[in-house]
């Protein structure tokens, strides 16, 4: 078994390096990749790669609070008060920008389940861990509205925290499977990633795309992710097509799925 200090530097290494996979992975509809800033106009890849460096810390620190803890109460607490500081530790990095509130927030969830059992390798139960730890109240969470509750007032669905609560379903069936399957077709790293990626905007209820869209852009936006994979991807010229499409319909409408970002980084996480 690792020692704790080692496992610390791993884990957070792990998280940073997620997050640099998914800040470069290029091209990406809507995010800030190696070409572009997508549908941001105050964050560029610069802001992205800063922010995943002045986070490890962060993740170190969640990862040594939680070896060998017991998943309970105390466990959800300690961690997010740990995570709330690497919010303000993103912001101050970035000049105000946010670029990894939700990937702090899963990823600092996998990195605590992960050192809460350092021998478990499995993520689908990586994954449940994470879902129990998330699922403790946070009796300590500031009263200030945010971006997912004005989303979850308006509009039926699941935003970030309930998807970590139920162990990422999304994760499980959605990009794993699909990360897995292109690679076991012998796709290129980033293809698959990106394949990855477009599986999640077909199935997440994105809050990001909601707060600065609506219902039917968020359905027009997984349809087209869709299409993507059943095309097969940027190995056919309809895919192709359609991918650009896409880009072109949320860099227009400002419309960023940073929800999927996050969760994407969270899978490479698991099985980098
Ligand atoms: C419980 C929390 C997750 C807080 O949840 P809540 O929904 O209240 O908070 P939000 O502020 O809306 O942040 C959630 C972020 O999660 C990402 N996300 C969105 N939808 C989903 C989804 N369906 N599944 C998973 N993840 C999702 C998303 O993050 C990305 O977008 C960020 C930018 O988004 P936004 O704020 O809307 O846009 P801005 O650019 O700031 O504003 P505009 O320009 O549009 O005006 C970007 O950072 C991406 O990462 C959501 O933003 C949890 O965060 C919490 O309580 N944390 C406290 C600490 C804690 O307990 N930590 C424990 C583990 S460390
Ligand atoms: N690449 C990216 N672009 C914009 N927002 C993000 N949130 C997480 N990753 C992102």
């Amino acid at each position: 078994m690792l020692i704790a200090a080692k496992l610390e530097e791993v884990l957070a290494a792990k998280a940073v390096k997620a997050l640099i996979d998914e800040a470069i992975l290029t091209p990406k509809p809507g995010l800030v990749d190696a070409d572009n800033s997508g549908a941001h106009a105050d964050m560029s890849l610069e802001h992205m790669l800063t922010s995943a460096y002045a986070l490890e810390e962060t993740f170190r620190e969640i990862a040594s609070i939680s070896y060998l803890h017991p998943v309970n109460q105390e466990l959800r607490e300690k961690i997010a008060a740990i995570g709330r500081q690497g919010e303000q530790t993103m912001l101050s990095a970035t000049n105000g920008v946010n670029t990894h509130k939700g990937a702090i927030w899963a990823l600092g969830l996998l990195v605590s389940a992960k050192a809460t059992n350092p021998e478990e390798q499995n993520p689908i139960k990586i994954l449940e861990t994470a879902g129990r730890i998330a699922s403790y109240q946070d009796r300590y969470r500031p009263t200030s509205y945010t971006h997912g509750q004005a989303v979850k007032k308006k509009y039926p669905v699941m935003g970030a925290e309930e998807e970590a609560q139920l162990g990422f379903p999304h994760i499980r069936h959605a990009s794993l499977p699909a990360l897995i399957n292109a690679r076991t077709l012998g796709k290129t790293e980033d293809a698959a990633r990106i394949d990855a990626l477009l599986s999640l905007m077909a199935t997440v209820d994105d809050t990001c795309i909601l707060h600065r869209g609506d219902w039917a852009d968020l359905v027009e936006i997984k349809s087209m992710a869709n299409e993507f994979l059943e095309y097969g991807g940027f190995a056919t010229e309809p895919g192709r097509d359609i991918f650009q499409y896409l880009s072109a319909y949320c860099k227009s409408k400002r419309l960023s799925p940073g929800g999927s970002a996050d969760l994407l980084a969270a899978t490479m996480f698991l099985v980098s």
